[in-house]
């Protein structure tokens, strides 16, 4: 059983720079299949999402070559398979970005139905009723979307009922390639879209208003390969500014390699319960707080607070002067990391879904389980401040989303190690 174990009480400082965005990564390495050819990708972050979206589309035919650590050279001139197979959705839904680009370039795709995740039920039905605007056809049998488009697409009119990222960037995928123009309304406007349209923009696409709720996107006859950069990952950076708020020293921590304009309503939040930083070149300088002021917050799409920074900023919260009150609109299934909080000493009361965080002094290092991603990445930097020490297992999650992470929290100070311990199950 793999564990991190965190020794609360170990002040932070210095700096860390932050890995490539994984939810930029994963949609730019999918679109790769538009442009049959070789695109580079630069600051890819190294982390299992990114190697399950290199299994998908090494499972198409496509060639990889690790080139360094961060970057990947991706042929997908030998692309022959329009098939993402059960086993790699599973793992990961984000596979299902290969939807769009397969559309694009075969006008065919068969991706296994994603199914639930421990977030809660996340369905597709948007990304499917608006790829059917476009003229693509859906089959569904034996747990697999067969989707084409035997008459090419065709540029329309979709209005998303509501803004999903994914929807979203399936549709862009898609729509680059259809005959004619298509208008999103009603898109997402995450930094990662803008990324994923800057990149296909690159590479010959037509796409205007990509960060603005009206996307157009006019369809051309084909895409080149590019080099392009992954922007920095504005989850990872708002985790580290937590653990900053949670624990460092007097000098404060640096965290680097992404822009403070993607985690605009997260620094608003987190000033106003006693955030003090300052804006560096590529990043943020940020201090301790000595105890949070409650907060007020619901999840909502960009540029609303992102509910990938919601667990961390409940763990501050938790040792807040104060009650918080924490709306989580995204997913149904977010807050079962805050019972893994109350193992801690946190004081959590969940109603549907608001969770009121009564503040305590002090937290008290426990044996918790890592729930998902974020939710395990918050427990650790609970951990940090936490009396004695935190076992969070199930760290799998972590490593989803966060580049060596314990490295990164060793190198600022943090006292966290990585551990195999034998499973008790196995007794
Ligand atoms: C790999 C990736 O980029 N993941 C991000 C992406 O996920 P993802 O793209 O899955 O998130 P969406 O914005 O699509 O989902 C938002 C909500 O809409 C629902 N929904 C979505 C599509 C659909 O067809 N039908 C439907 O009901 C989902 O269940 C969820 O409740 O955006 C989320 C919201 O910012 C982030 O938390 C994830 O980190
Ligand atoms: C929810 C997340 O990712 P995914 O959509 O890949 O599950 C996340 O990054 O916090």
């Amino acid at each position: 059983m793999n564990i991190i174990r965190v020794h609360g009480g170990h002040a932070l400082e210095g700096a860390v720079e932050v890995s490539g965005a994984k939810n930029s990564a994963l949609k730019l390495m999918a679109a790769t299949l538009l442009a049959p050819g070789a695109t580079t990708l630069t600051n890819v972050p190294n982390i299992s999402d990114v190697h399950v979206m290199g299994k998908v589309l090494k499972g198409l035919g496509v060639r990889i070559d690790v080139l360094d650590e961060h970057t990947l050279r991706i042929d997908t001139s030998t692309a022959d398979s329009w098939e993402a197979p059960y086993e790699l959705v599973a793992k990961m839904r984000a596979s299902t970005a290969v939807m769009g680009p397969l559309l694009g370039r075969f006008g065919r795709a068969k991706i296994a139905m994603p199914g639930g995740c421990n977030l809660g039920a996340r369905k597709i039905d948007m990304h499917i009723l608006g790829l059917e605007a476009l003229g693509v056809n859906f089959d569904t049998d034996h747990g697999y979307i067969h989707a084409a488009a035997p008459d090419g697409l065709t540029g329309s009119m979709v209005s998303l009922e509501f803004a999903s990222v994914g929807a979203t960037e399936n549709l862009i995928m898609a729509a680059v390639r259809a005959r004619g123009t298509t208008i999103i309304d009603n898109a997402a406007r995450e930094p990662e879209i803008v990324d994923l349209a800057n990149m296909l923009n690159e590479m010959g696409a037509k796409i205007t208003g990509a960060g603005t709720p009206v996307v157009t996107i006019e369809g051309v006859e084909e895409l080149h390969p590019v080099e392009h950069r992954v922007i920095g990952d504005r989850i990872e950076a708002g985790t580290f500014v937590v653990a900053a708020a949670l624990a460092a020293g007097d000098a404060g921590v640096e965290v680097l390699g992404f822009s403070p304009v993607h985690l605009g309503m997260v620094f608003k939040k987190l000033e106003l319960m006693g955030l003090r930083y300052e804006r560096l070149e590529s990043g943020v300088r940020a201090w301790r707080i000595d105890r949070p002021a409650p907060t007020d917050i619901q999840t909502l799409p960009f540029p609303g607070f992102p509910t990938d920074m919601q667990a961390q900023v409940m763990a501050l919260a938790a040792l807040a002067d104060g009650v918080s009150v924490i709306t989580e609109n995204i997913f149904e299934n977010r807050f079962m990391f805050a019972s893994e909080l109350v193992r801690m000493g946190a004081n959590i009361r969940i109603e549907s879904h608001h969770a009121i965080v009564h503040g305590v002094e002090r937290l008290s290092g426990a044996e918790v389980v890592s729930p998902d991603l974020r939710g395990g990445a918050a427990l650790v930097l609970a951990g940090l401040v936490a009396d004695g020490f935190t076992d969070v297992s199930a760290t799998h999650h972590i490593r989803r989303g966060y580049e060596r992470f314990v490295d990164k929290l060793t190198g600022l100070g943090a006292k966290v190690e990585s551990l195999s311990l034998p499973d008790p199950e196995d007794d």
